[in-house]
Parts: structure tokens; sequence; C-alpha cells
């Protein structure tokens, strides 16, 4: 019978003890003997593509051909008679954990990073010559040392890259795009050459950044890791603040891997056991934390002779396997709540990490701020805990070098939340940033810096919204918003769109909407599971999807997404607060490219994203001698032709009805299956006219919704067939905004150009492109 295990994140060290027991009480013939749990070749379970919700089972194994002999408390596994005992146990191989190096799933392997892909098509050539390999290695260290020594001498002689033809560009592309999950996937293939990158010169970096550099096609430094990267290398603690999509992951991420080129040799020299990861890198979602890994990742797989490992720390994984990472990572990146579970049951595992060289808090508000805020104290507590440890850690830090640890903080924003814990401490400033005074003030009391002044870098205080962006407001009645999303949409063909809302059902009811209408459309929002949200973000983001690819998302979307080519991003509704703008908007006009960011406003919202516009802009618009923000808006108002919107609006009713329809069946079902599930418990007939009898005779509030939805979950199967096919028909023909056949017979339109389809393909008629 297979046997399967959950895995429980509570007791690793439990299991461990209890394996090592088993093993020492065996005293049988080899295939006789038992093993303990650890030691059992486990395969991992596959989940079903569709399960809607299986995080909880992700990490589960099974295993087959084996019994179960309890003692005492112990429990030891054997193979089934006539079975050998090599059958069931672990590949004994150093190596092993190969697989670990996964990184970014747990089930699926083609889901890897770079840094995965390279050690493990290293560690599967290398395996049946493992002392080979171990010389290999050797003289690999020996290589990087003697690099590590000459490396300052001789980085200005050294060719540049820009003449190398990478060997393995291409190939090392081509696994990014089959390896990562979502948004990796869009990378273009590219050809072999690498850039010329004399522009990094100034910055004094290794030769292998340089390549790596040069490969990822990075011709030049962006402001904050010209500004930052040397800051860094000096050894200083840096706080960094610089628009949204302008490089902040590499400007912390290039010195730590220099870091790790510098220490490789003496790393070499150390014990497996003993070594201790170089960099924490603290991230406040999930989704982050894998686009940083993937990111540091990939500039790793593109440096020559550079295996520095990323361990990955995010919930909903398998607690053990990353465990296992952390016990040979050079770089661990995790969120703060897996960090911290992780950090707190191992044994020597926190002080392994008070060795790390670089703390880096990146979304530094967000991650301050939100409800991460208790574990992340803990994990800083942890960390500084060094001067206050026990005794025998006391002696041991004695003969140890002094804390080295550099402290950098990253975010484009820096929001009120940060405000409100400096409440009655700090001068309040009116608005829902910081200054950058305010800003340093609350992280030197939250974050332990080496420095007393650690360097605080703006590179570009007059406006925290990328240059490259356009902003724009389209003004609508209220009830109308679906309707100049829509026009909005059609106007942009051809444009990878985020729109972003304030609810989770907003998201759910507009994806709908949008599919009924025959767009390209995904919804993204935290209810959904993480799988599902990937998949989401994949079908978006590849290059293969449909260049009109519009993505519904919650502001889970909103911070540090990655993804090229997005064209727009849309508020459905206006944001909460300024730093969500900033940050939504953020999703587009990246790494220098240029994007839109409109605003569906209604008449009652102006007045709000007035006040919004004026804090995010308020340098922008203040004048020399006027201390008070200008009142005018700096957003470009953009009118939708009214001729659009009527001749849309047939289409857009169809479509509402069968959404709203759609949904309220939906809704019934749930509620009736509730119900009816109530009623077997209580142990009563459930009656549905006698229950919506009774509800109807409520009056007040939700009364009119609760009719409306109940008309609409009672449209028939064919009223609704009815529906879908009058829409298909509507959607079949171009919106005619003006051509008639006096027209057409006058010569007063480009009939060759109407023929060839030139133009916007959605419209039959000339129509005025939005002003941006
Ligand atoms: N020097 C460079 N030249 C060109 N592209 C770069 C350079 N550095 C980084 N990039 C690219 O720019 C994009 C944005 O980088 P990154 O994600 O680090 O931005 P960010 O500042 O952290 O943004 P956010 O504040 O939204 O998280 C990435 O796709 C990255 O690969």
């Amino acid at each position: 019978m297979g046997q399967k295990r959950g895995r429980d994140p509570k007791a690793p060290a439990a299991q461990a003890n209890k394996r090592k027991k088993a093993v020492k009480a065996d005293t049988g013939s080899d295939d006789e003997r038992s093993v303990g749990v650890e030691d059992l070749n486990w395969k991992e379970v596959a989940m079903p593509d569709r399960m809607e919700d299986a995080e909880g089972f992700f990490g589960l194994e099974e295993i087959e051909g084996v019994d179960i002999i309890k003692s005492g408390g112990d429990v030891q596994f054997k193979a089934k008679t006539g079975k050998p005992r090599k059958s069931i146990i672990k590949p004994p191989s150093e190596d092993d954990d190969g697989e670990e190096w996964g990184g970014f799933s747990d089930e699926d392997s083609s889901e890897k990073t770079p840094v995965a892909d390279k050690a493990d098509a290293e560690k599967t050539s290398a395996a049946p010559e493992v002392n080979k390999a171990t010389e290999d290695k050797k003289s690999k260290k020996e290589i990087a040392k003697e690099k590590a020594k000459e490396k300052k001498k001789a980085k200005k002689d050294e060719t540049k890259p820009k003449d190398q033809k990478p060997k393995d560009s291409k190939s090392t592309q081509d696994r990014n795009i089959k390896s990562g999950i979502s948004f990796a996937a869009l990378e273009e293939a590219e050809d072999d050459d690498g850039v010329d990158v004399s522009a990094w010169d100034a910055l004094n970096l290794s030769s292998e950044i340089y390549t790596a550099l040069s490969k990822m096609k990075f011709s030049q430094p962006s402001a904050i890791q010209k500004a930052a990267i040397p800051a860094v290398l000096d050894g200083h603690d840096v706080v960094g603040k610089a628009s949204t999509g302008s490089g902040k992951t590499l400007a912390f991420g290039i010195p730590i891997i220099e870091h790790y080129l510098d220490q490789r040799g003496k790393q070499g020299e150390k014990e497996e056991k003993t070594k201790a990861p170089i960099a924490l890198l603290l991230s406040p979602t999930r989704e982050l934390a894998h686009q940083l890994a993937r990111h540091l990742g990939e500039l790793i797989a593109n440096s020559p002779d550079t295996n520095a490992r990323i361990a990955l720390l995010t919930g909903g994984l398998s607690i053990q396997k990353q465990q296992r990472q952390l016990a040979h990572a050079d770089i661990v990146i995790g969120t703060p709540g897996r960090v911290w579970e992780i950090l707190s049951t191992g044994t020597g595992l926190i002080r392994k990490m008070q060795k790390i060289r670089f703390l880096v808090v990146d979304e530094a508000d967000r991650l301050l701020s939100q409800g991460n805020f208790k574990e992340v104290e803990d994990i800083l507590g942890a960390l500084d805990k060094e001067q206050a440890g026990d005794i025998d850690e006391m002696e041991e830090k004695k003969e140890e070098e002094p804390s080295q640890r550099q402290t950098l903080v990253f975010s484009a924003t820096f929001h009120k939340d940060l405000q409100q814990k400096l409440a009655g401490k700090s001068r309040w400033s009116g608005g829902d940033m910081l200054d950058n005074k305010e800003s340093m003030e609350y992280l030197l009391k939250k974050l332990n810096f080496r420095e007393e002044k650690p360097k605080f870098i703006d590179v570009n205080p007059e406006s925290q919204m990328a240059s490259g962006l356009k902003e724009g407001i389209v003004e609508c009645p209220a009830m109308e918003k679906d309707l100049y999303l829509y026009s909005v949409l059609l106007y942009y063909p051809k444009h990878r769109t985020i729109v972003f809302t304030n609810s989770i059902s907003a998201v759910r009811r507009i994806t709908q909407l949008l599919q009924v209408l025959q767009l390209p459309v995904f919804g993204l929002h935290s209810n959904m599971a993480q799988k599902a949200r990937l998949r989401s973000v994949e079908r978006f983001s590849s290059p293969t999807a449909d260049p009109s690819s519009i993505l519904v998302a919650t502001d889970v979307a909103a911070r540090g997404l990655d993804i090229k080519g997005i064209n727009c991003v849309i508020h459905y509704h206006v944001p909460r607060a300024a730093d969500a703008y900033v940050h939504r908007s953020g999703r587009t006009a990246r790494a220098g490219e240029s994007g839109k960011s409109i605003l569906i406003c209604a008449p009652e919202e102006v007045v709000g994203v007035a006040r919004l516009a004026a804090k995010i802009h308020a340098k922008r618009t203040k004048g020399e001698d006027d201390d008070a923000p200008s009142k005018k808006i700096p957003l470009e108002s953009l009118d939708i032709d009214r001729r659009v919107v009527a001749r849309l609006r047939p289409r857009m009713t169809l479509a509402k009805r069968i959404t709203d329809s759609t949904i309220a069946k939906e809704k019934v079902n749930t509620e009736d299956n509730w119900l009816r599930a109530a009623a077997d418990d209580l142990g009563v007939e459930y009656d549905s006219d006698e229950f919506d009898q009774s509800k109807g005779k409520g009056r007040g509030r939700g009364g009119g919704r609760e009719r409306r939805d109940k008309e609409a979950s009672e449209m028939t199967k064919s009223e609704m067939a009815g529906l879908r096919a009058e829409l298909k028909q509507q959607l079949s023909q171009r919106i005619n905004i003006g051509v008639s056949e006096k027209y057409l017979t006058a010569g007063r339109i480009d009939i060759d150009a109407l023929l060839r389809g030139e133009g916007n393909k959605s419209f039959l008629g000339h129509l005025d492109p939005l002003t941006f």
C-alpha cells in the first residue's frame, strides 16, 4: 500500500530526532534494516491542474512498497517483503537535494529558476563522476580565488563583454522563457549578441557582472543603480527611493553578487555545514519574493562561473524543502511570515542568519506597515540578538568578527501608515506620503542600521512617477463606468492593459463582463489560490497572448509586478491612497518605456482625485515662491466621442444582463446549497419557495437589490440564449461612427484604406484618437 505524509511544518526537529533514533536502533541485515521517515525516497504527489484551492496540499508526498513498524513512540519503515531496501531509500548522493532547488514551485520542475537550472544541469552531468566533479569544483574555486585577487587590479584593463560572443546566451534565454513561471515568460527570444556595457565602467564591477549585464542587454545603469551601487559597495547602509520600474532590484542585487564573488574563495574553503548566507531579502508578498528570486537568478545565471544559491522562503510551499534549501543558501529571499516561521523553529538558524552581510527591506513602507510588521520585528530582533545571546554564544562570538551587516531599504513611496506609527513623535505633514526627513526618522527607529546616518538616496525627488508615464482622466456618470471602460479599451486596441478595482467582487464582475464582450481578459485577486493567481499572470503576460490582453486586478497586483509590455493602466475605481496610485500606475512605463495611466472618474469623485493628484504631484505643481500646491489637476482630460458611447450602449446593456444573470444564478446556487446543508444539519425540510416568501416580507435596505438579483437569476435558458445571440450579432459588426452610403459614394472616406482594414478595426469611419 502506498503511504502519504502531510508535512508538519511545526515538527521538523522532532522528526529528525526520531529518524536518528530509528536508524541507530537498527541492527538487522542490510535488506531487513528499517529506516527513518527522512531516509525514505518520497515522491511528490502531483496536484490536479484545476484544483481551485490546493494550497494546503502543496508538498504532499507519497511512497510505495513500505511496511510501517511501530515501536513505542517511534515509527520506522521497511521495504515490503521481497523488495530490496534500496528500493525505498533516498539515493545516498550528497547532492540529492538537487530537486530542492526547483525554487519557485514545489510540484513543477519546469518552474525552476535559472540558478536552479544551472546548478541542476551541472549536477546531472556530473553525477556519475563525483570525484572528478569535486576536483573540477576545486580548480574552479582556485581560479575564482585568483580572479578575486586580481579583480581590482585588472578590472579596467579587461576586455569588456561588448566584444564577446556570450557562449550560452541563447540557451539561457530559452531556459528562462521555459522556466519563468509567469512574467519572465514575456522575455523575447533574443540573438546571441551582448551589448556594449562601457557605460557601467565607473561602477568598477567585476567581469562576471559585466558579462551578465551585457547578456541581459542592460547597456547603462539606471539613476538609482548609478547612485546606490557604489554606496553599497563602499559598505554604507542605504535608503533608496526611486520611481517605479527604475531598476531598484539590481541596485541592491549587484552589490550582493559582487560580495558573493569576492567572498567565493573564502566560502569555498568552509564546510557546507558552517557556510552562512550572505544576504536576507524581505519582501511583502509572495509574488514579489518570487520575482526578486527570478531577477537575481537571471543575473547569476548570466554571470560566468557564478553559482550563488538562492533559498526562497514563502508561504504556500513546502516548509521542509525550504529548510533544506536554507542549509546551502547564499542568498535568502522571503516573506516575513514564512522566514520567521523557519528561523524560529530551526536550530542554530538564527545564529547563522546573524552572520548575513546584507539585510534588504524591499517595498519598505508596505513591509514595515502592514500585517507583516510583527514578524519583521521578530526577525530584526533575532538578527540583533547577538549582543545579548546566551553565554555559549557570547563565548563563540568573541572569536568571530563583529557584525558587518549593511541594511538596505528600498521603495518608490513611503506612505501614511509610516506616518501613523510616528504619531505624536513627528510633525504631521498633512499628506499620505512622508517627506524624506520623516521617512528617515521612522526607519532609524525601526531598523538597526550599522551607521548612525545611512545614505539617503532619492534619485528623483521631484516625482515618484516614471518619466515615460502619461496620466489622464475620463469623467463619466457613476452608473456608466462599465460603458466608459469598454470604450477606452476599444480606443486602445493592441494595448496590454491592467484594470485596477478596489474590490474582489468588482474584479469578478468586470472580468465576466469583458469576457461576455469577447475581450481577452483575466482576473487576479487575493481570494484566488496561489496557483490560479500565477496562471492568470502567466497567461496575461505570455508572449503568445493576445496583444490586447487585459488583466482585471485588485491592489494585490499594484506593487512590484514587473511585466514587460504593459501599455496602459486603468483605474476603474479611484485608489484609496496616494501610494496605491503611484504603484498601480508604475506597472506601465517601466525601465524607460512609455505608458498611460487613466482614471475613470464619476463627477463626485473628482474632488478626491484632485486631492490625490495634488499630493502626488505636489513638488511638480508648486510655484517657486508658493507653498500651497496648485489647484490645477496635473492630469489630462480625455474626451470620449459621444457617438462611440451611444453606439456601444446597446451591446453593453445586453452584456450586463447576461453577466448579472450568470452571477445571480451562481449566488443563488451557493446560497441554496448552504441553506440545504444547514437544513440537513437541523434535520428539517428545506423549501426554497417558502424561504423566498419569508425573505420577501422584510423591508428596507437591500430589498431592491435582492429583487433584481432574483429576477436576474430567474432568466430562463432560452432567454439567455436569445440575449447571447443578439449580442453575438452586434459584436460581429464594427461600430459605425458616421459612415453612410452618402459618404461612401461621395468619396469622403478612403474606401481602399477601409477595405485594407487600416486604423482601429473596432470602428467604421473616422475616429479622432484620444489625445494621448
Ligand atoms: N540598467 C538597466 N537597463 C535596462 N533595464 C533594466 C536595468 N535595470 C533593471 N532593468 C529592468 O527594469 C525593470 C524594472 O526593474 P525593477 O523591477 O528592479 O524596478 P523597481 O524599481 O524595483 O520597480 P517597482 O518600484 O515597481 O518595484 C526590470 O524588468 C529590469 O529587468
